[in-house]
């Protein structure tokens, strides 16, 4: 055998000169360069210390770029191949540098290695036919894997493995075959023959097999092959640590890949088995893998043989050189080769599968044994086929039914109704079915209340949960866990109450020594005014509440922000009805009292009346025994003024009230406005922290920064601390009185809880306009018909929409309800009007007056647009719209009375009764009744009236007369006619 340089050997082994010079080194071998020649003993030697025992009967085929095949091959493929080694020879290398273009074996060295392979003994031969046909006959049919490399290729790079084969077999001629064992693996080689095409060894090289076939130690014994076949069968499933088949599938598979595999294919797939019985194995000598095999080795563990190659795989080619260190792959543990034979079939497949999803996943392994290979979710490899998805064992299809956290809902205080569907998983159309059914009607985008939504879900079987609210992740009102060392004394808080023209602007008025009582319209205190006063001994901030009763409302509200209530009565008057409206506030309110028994300078004053009458209600004075402050006080003449609110100071001691200045701060809206030039003002009491010029609050639904502040003097200020009334510029809207103003760190989180107090509102409102919820359904059953008489209340401030809205509210009858669709600070608009029209409201203005534009547009759409300065006067005339709205009652107003005293019958006209007028007078035109001995026989209308033979306008009493009665006949002497009429009587309000 001709010399091989080592070039030469370096590019048959796909390496670098340099690589393999390395390994001949490292061997001990001396060599000069890559030019050196090197011995056939040395070649060998070499080879085998590079790829130590590889399967010679694999055989390996590039699909990809990135992807080898390898399959076994088969003796008699080899021996079929080998007759033809020398033209082969050419056409192989050729397609080899087709297929892998970076794959050169050695040419001139297979050339001259062919020969011998050609001459194998003939006995041997024969004797190994006889297994191998009997093998060939099983391969197809348990092992026909199909062949997804183009068989043509195949065919063609195979004579270059038959022509290297003679390196490997030489030895093995000398040491015959056992005849009993040598059927082993002719059987079990079909497996790998068929399953080659599949099996993907993505790291094995061409030249591994050449290397391998070279080897020193053929070891060729048959029971080794097949458990190398079972083990390159079985190994791959566990290494690759993905794919799971059950046997169907696989089952399933493999006929489907029967049926792709090519008859040609499978014809010389047979061929190669007969062949593999030429090989010898020599005896004495165990090949690594089947060492390897007899070693304690889980099935799991074959993920070892590729796994190492892998390992090894140089990078930069991508190729595989199986050096000493990896040996022959590692068989599956624990089996022999009659357990592989059994397996073949499936497991070569699921190695197949297992390299594939290998592949798949970028070669990254999971190793997984036992059991587990066949447990679910491992099932990728069928992909195509759809085995993959198969159900995964133990696990059924289940019905699925929401589970109990899907059934529950979370909902704000409204939902539009299409939300609520949608996210119940339900027709919007069968919940508005649902919702009618339950006398709530609804359109789809219409919102609905938690209540209502409630309901609604629960017939759907959902839960509703209210959300919770997250404006208290972002305000920081609460104050409860505030460091109490931080608090400080504040002033206290004093709200004026009492009845009508007891004083109480008289009395704030000396108190804070100017004059506000002058210009109120209709004598009346028309909104809270917020002031603070300096004392000798200390600060005092007073809320100036309206004394009428329809300011019970806004006084109530002023209450909670109260510490202290002066209840006022004049000490002429006494306790009137709004004194004590006033004081059961204040006691609601848990707010202390302190009487001011006002205009003792009056001559019929009678102080101890008023506390005689107070008494009563159950407030004593202290010098009574009760625990009730008393001072007689003057607004007139200044009298008691300064003990008074030495009362007030040494009460709000006695209440410690302190607060924390030092924080973002915290107060409600006592008066708010529109203001033409500086927009909406909003009188804000501060209760905890300080509010500065340019912070961010949220007062009510709206938000902005505090633009400038003026104190009650109407000077600017730049902050304002506790118990420090403060009027605000800069909001985006008019609040309400009573809302609630917080200072935010910032501008975002101020716009965002406005905007999310908006949303709500605007539901709620949307809500409570549209929705007929079951209560309304219930009273509408209860009362009858109900007549409604919407309004839109218009106002300069809030003060007066709320004395308006509790007027209103007491004028409601069971007939009549009144319904303020809108209220709101402001002139009337020209949306006030169209909402107006759309609701057949009446539009009420207090204190505004609409532009030219607007009242031509109400007079268009026959708006009535009503404009009052005195509350009194527009509760006036809602009374009367009220009274128009009721029903008239009709009361019978008797005419005159005749007697019959004869009857005559005219033909074609009926009876007529000849009467005399006893009362009155009858008039044509009216309603009679027929008297017969008191009881009524018949009630209709006149339809003839004559006296003599002329028709009469009326016959007076005194008179006789014809009288004919509508529709009837059955008149008889005796009979006594009534003559009367219906007169509407017009309800009226008490
Ligand atoms: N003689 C006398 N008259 C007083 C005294 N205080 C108030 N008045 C008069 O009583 C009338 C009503 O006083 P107001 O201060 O307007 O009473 P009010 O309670 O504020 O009235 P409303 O704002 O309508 O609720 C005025 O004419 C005052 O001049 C007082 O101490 N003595």
């Amino acid at each position: 055998m001709a010399k091989i340089r080592v070039y030469e050997l370096a590019k048959s082994l796909n390496m670098t000169n340099r690589a393999l010079l390395n390994k001949i080194e490292a061997m001990g071998i001396e060599v000069g360069s890559h030019m050196s020649s090197l011995e056939d003993e040395t070649v060998e030697l070499i080879r085998k210390n590079l790829f130590g025992d590889k399967d010679p009967e694999t055989r390996d085929k590039r699909v990809r770029k990135t992807v080898i095949r390898r399959r076994k091959r088969s003796h008699d493929e080899e021996s079929e191949e080998s007759e033809e080694a020398s033209d082969a020879v050419t056409a192989e290398v050729a397609e080899k540098e087709e297929v892998r273009p970076e794959v050169e074996p050695p040419q001139p060295e297979t050339v001259e290695e062919a020969a011998p392979e050609t001459t194998p003994p003939v006995d041997e031969a024969v004797e190994a036919e006889k297994p191998v046909v009997k093998a060939e006959e099983e391969a197809p049919e348990a092992e026909g894997a199909p062949e997804p490399v183009k068989p043509k290729k195949a065919k063609k790079s195979e004579p270059a493995r038959v022509i290297k084969r003679p390196v490997v077999e030489e030895p093995s001629k000398e040491e015959p075959p056992e005849p009993e064992v040598a059927p082993e693996p002719v059987e079990a080689t079909p497996a790998p023959v068929a399953e080659a095409p599949e099996e993907p060894v993505a790291e094995v090289k061409l030249e591994e097999e050449s290397v391998a076939e070279m080897k020193a130690e053929p070891a060729q014994e048959v029971a080794p092959v097949a458990e190398k076949v079972a083990e390159k069968e079985v190994t791959p499933a566990p290494e690759a640590g993905e794919t799971s088949k059950t046997e169907q599938d696989e089952e399933a598979e493999t006929s489907e890949t029967e049926k792709d595999e090519p008859k040609k294919k499978r014809k010389k797939v047979k061929k190669f088995t007969a062949a593999k019985i030429i090989k010898l194995p020599e005896p004495g000598i165990k090949p690594d893998f089947l060492k390897e095999k007899e070693a304690p080795a889980q099935r799991g563990n074959g993920h070892a043989r590729t796994s190492a190659p892998s390992a090894q795989m140089p990078s930069h080619t991508g190729r595989y050189n199986a050096g000493p260190a990896d040996p022959a792959p590692a068989p599956a543990g624990g089996e022999t080769a009659v357990d592989a034979r059994a397996k073949k079939g499936r497991r070569g497949r699921e190695g197949v599968g297992d390299d594939a999803s290998s592949r798949r996943k970028g070669r990254k392994k999971t190793v997984v044994e036992g059991k587990a290979l066949y447990s679910e979710g491992r099932g990728r490899k069928g992909r195509k086929g759809g085995k993959g998805r198969q159900q995964p064992v133990g696990q059924k299809t289940q019905i699925t039914v929401p589970k109990a956290i899907k059934r529950r809902i979370k909902v704000d205080d409204t939902i539009v109704l299409a939300e609520l569907a949608k996210r119940m998983g339900i027709k919007a159309n069968d919940m508005i079915i649902k919702l009618m059914g339950m006398g709530v009607m609804a359109t789809v985008n219409q919102t609905i209340d938690y209540d209502t939504a409630e309901l609604v879900a629960t017939e759907f079987g959902f839960e509703v949960e209210r959300a919770a609210f997250e404006e208290e992740t972002i305000l920081s009102t609460s104050v409860v866990d505030e460091d109490p060392s931080l608090r400080v004394t504040r002033s206290p808080v004093v709200t004026i109450m009492g009845h009508v023209d007891h004083g109480k602007t008289s009395l704030l008025d000396v108190i804070r020594k100017t004059s506000v009582t002058s210009g109120e319209a209709g004598g009346i205190t028309q909104h809270i005014g917020a002031y603070h006063v300096e004392t000798e001994n200390g600060a005092i901030a007073f809320l100036d509440t309206p004394g009428h009763e329809a300011f019970t409302a806004m006084r109530s509200r002023g209450a909670k922000v109260t510490d202290i209530v002066i209840l006022v009565v004049a000490a002429d008057d006494g306790v009137m009805p709004q004194t004590v409206e006033a004081l059961n506030h204040a006691k609601a309110a848990e707010v202390p009292i302190i009487v001011a028994v006002n205009k003792i300078d009056k001559p019929d004053a009678d102080p101890d009346r008023v506390k005689r009458e107070l008494s009563e209600h159950g407030v004593l004075a202290e010098d009574w025994g009760g625990d009730t402050m008393f001072v007689n006080v003057s607004a007139k003449s200044h009298v008691g003024i300064p003990e008074l609110l030495e009362m007030v100071l040494l009460q709000a001691e006695v209440l410690e009230l302190v607060a924390n200045p030092d924080r973002l701060a915290i107060g409600h809206v006592v008066e708010a406005k529109l203001d033409i030039g500086r927009g909406p003002l909003a009188t804000v009491l501060i209760q905890e922290g300080t509010v500065k010029a340019g912070q961010s609050v949220v007062c009510g639904m709206y938000h902005g920064k505090i633009r400038a502040m003026f104190n009650d003097k109407g000077e600017q200020v730049s902050e304002a601390g506790p118990s420090m009334p403060v009027e605000i510029i800069g909001l985006t809207g008019v609040p309400e009185a009573g809302d609630e103003m917080v200072a935010v760190k910032d501008e975002k989180d101020a716009r965002q809880v406005s905007g999310h107090r908006l949303q709500k509102a605007r539901a709620r409102e949307l809500a409570k306009n549209s929705r007929v919820t079951l209560d309304s359904l219930f009273e509408r059953l209860e009362e009858g018909e109900v007549k409604d008489l919407n309004l839109i209340i218009k106002a300069d401030v809030h003060g007066s929409i709320e004395a308006l809205r509790e007027s209103l509210g007491k004028l409601s009858t069971s007939e009549v309800k009144i319904n303020v669709i809108h209220a709101a600070t402001g002139t009337v608009t020209e949306s006030d009007v169209s909402l107006a029209a759309v609701s057949n409201a009446i539009i009420l203005g207090f204190n505004v007056r609409p532009a030219t534009k607007v009242q031509n547009m109400a007079k268009e759409e026959n708006v009535d647009m009503r404009f009052y300065d005195i509350i009194y006067d527009a509760i006036k005339d809602l009374k009367d719209a009220m009274v128009g709205l009721m029903e008239s009652t009709f009361e019978e107003k008797i005419l005159g009375r005749a007697e019959v005293r004869d009857t005559f019958v005219i033909p074609k006209k009926g009876t007529v009764a000849g009467c005399y007028v006893t009362e009155g007078k009858i008039v044509r035109g009216n309603k009679v009744r027929l008297l017969r001995e008191g009881v009524i026989v018949y009630d209709g209308n006149l339809a003839s009236l004559r006296r003599f033979k002329d028709d009469a306008k009326e016959v007076a009493q005194g008179y006789e007369c014809g009288i004919g009665i509508e529709n009837f006949n059955d008149v008889k002497l005796g009979d006594t006619i009534d003559c009367y009429y219906l007169e509407e009587i017009k309800p009226t309000l008490d």
